[in-house]
């Protein structure tokens, strides 16, 4: 573990909108963290190194204050994300989520610890090297949308591309076409005070999208919405995010919120994580009390969505092969369940590794003969709804 501390602490402006997205990074797509915290500590106040002090381990954040006037913002943080997943950081107001965000991006100085980011050391960057690293790698999405009055949807979208200088009819080029990715077609002359809060937030996102880094830095980014235009915001992010495949950090205090958007959850209390786990893990799972308490009115169907727990096959059969080699394929593909086709490649049917052994134990020649009125049934409605790939 290091030491960063630096008196001079506080959330500067910083311009966040950066340069082209796809540079070279090394640790991309091999499953490898694509964000890495280890130990991070922000500890306010004056020596904040004795507050890490290992006899202190069992004190809480109270005890701190009242000793030294010491707050303790984040407390052995530790955390991976991977490339485009959705990693949501969960707690109460005062549990340090903030101050994690402002952290990541050296906006406040880490008192200890590190952060990788993109195979690169974001806690030994240079000031110089900073700004080019965020520029190049990450935008950020607040609450407060920061729209300049005086220019209109097009022109506010389209900031962080003009101040990287790109040309009028490029940016405008590119800002027109996020903008109908965010909804917002035919808006682009319209001023920010003639939108409402949820269109303010898509300029927002837009902004951010234009520039088209590999991270998204979202902090409370749906808070001042409506409950309604809150819930739409959220289904079109998890849209977008189908398409973009961003790696998102997303901070909220409401848990309907991460358990809808994460991927990960890592809930904060007092600066420490409480717990990091998939949405499933975090409400049937809790690792402590505190987790349970905030977890136990939390409906099970939202969690336990269809999509969660769906078999995605990987393999595909044809109807006239034998069972015999129908195993062998759904063997090779790594699951368990195969698409089987006919011959004229059209989708007939789901094998599963337990019909395809019923068939062959059952002399069943082919395949196509060897569904049960399941996947049949199954079957008929995915061509119904023409969603069978
Ligand atoms: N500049 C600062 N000086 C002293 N203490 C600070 C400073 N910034 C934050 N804190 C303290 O650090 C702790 C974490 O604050 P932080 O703002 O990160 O929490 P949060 O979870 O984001 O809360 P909220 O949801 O209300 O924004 C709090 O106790 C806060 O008072």
């Amino acid at each position: 573990m290091q030491n960063h501390s630096n008196p001079g602490d506080g959330s500067g402006s910083v311009a966040l909108l950066g340069t082209s997205a796809h540079e070279s990074d090394s640790s991309a797509n091999d499953g490898s963290p694509y964000i890495s915290v280890v130990s991070l500590w922000k500890v306010f106040g004056r020596n904040p190194e004795r507050v890490m002090a290992p006899e202190y381990a069992e004190k809480d954040k109270s005890f701190f204050q009242s000793e030294y006037g010491n707050v303790v913002g984040l407390r052995d943080v530790s955390f991976d994300v991977r490339k485009g997943e959705t990693f949501v950081v969960m707690g109460l107001s005062g549990s340090g989520k903030s101050t994690l965000v402002r952290c990541l991006l050296r906006l406040i100085e880490p008192t200890a610890g590190d952060i990788l980011i993109a195979g690169e050391n974001v806690t030994k960057m240079t000031d110089k090297e900073l700004v080019d690293f965020r520029r190049a790698k990450i935008a950020m999405v607040f609450q407060h949308y920061g729209l300049m009055p005086h220019r209109n949807v097009l022109d506010n979208a389209a900031w962080g591309l003009e101040v990287q200088g790109v040309e009028k009819e490029n940016r405008n080029d590119r800002t027109r076409k996020v903008l109908e990715m965010v909804g917002l077609a035919g808006w682009e002359d319209a001023y920010p005070r003639q939108l409402s809060g949820g269109m303010q937030q898509r300029v927002g996102l837009a902004r951010a999208l234009v520039v088209d880094t590999d991270i998204l830095l979202m902090d409370e980014p749906f808070s001042g919405l409506d409950p309604l235009i809150r819930r739409q915001m959220q289904d079109e992010l998890l849209n977008l995010q189908t398409e973009l495949q961003k790696t998102i950090v997303f901070i909220t205090h409401d848990l309907n919120e991460a358990l809808k958007l994460g991927d990960q959850i890592a809930i904060m209390h007092d600066g420490a994580v409480a717990q990091i786990g998939s949405p499933e893990d975090i409400v049937l799972r809790p690792e402590d009390e505190y987790v349970g308490d905030f977890t136990q009115d939390v409906r099970l169907e939202s969690v336990l969505t269809a999509s969660k727990v769906m078999v995605s096959p990987k393999a595909t059969v044809m109807g006239r092969q034998g069972p015999r080699a129908a195993l062998h394929t759904i063997g090779e593909s790594d699951g368990d369940v195969a698409w089987v086709v006919d011959s004229h490649e059209k989708y007939v049917g789901l094998l599963s590794i337990s019909n395809a052994e019923r068939a062959l134990r059952a002399g069943v020649k082919r395949v196509d003969e060897a569904w049960d009125l399941w996947t049949e049934v199954t079957c008929r409605f995915l061509r119904l709804q023409r969603s069978i790939p």
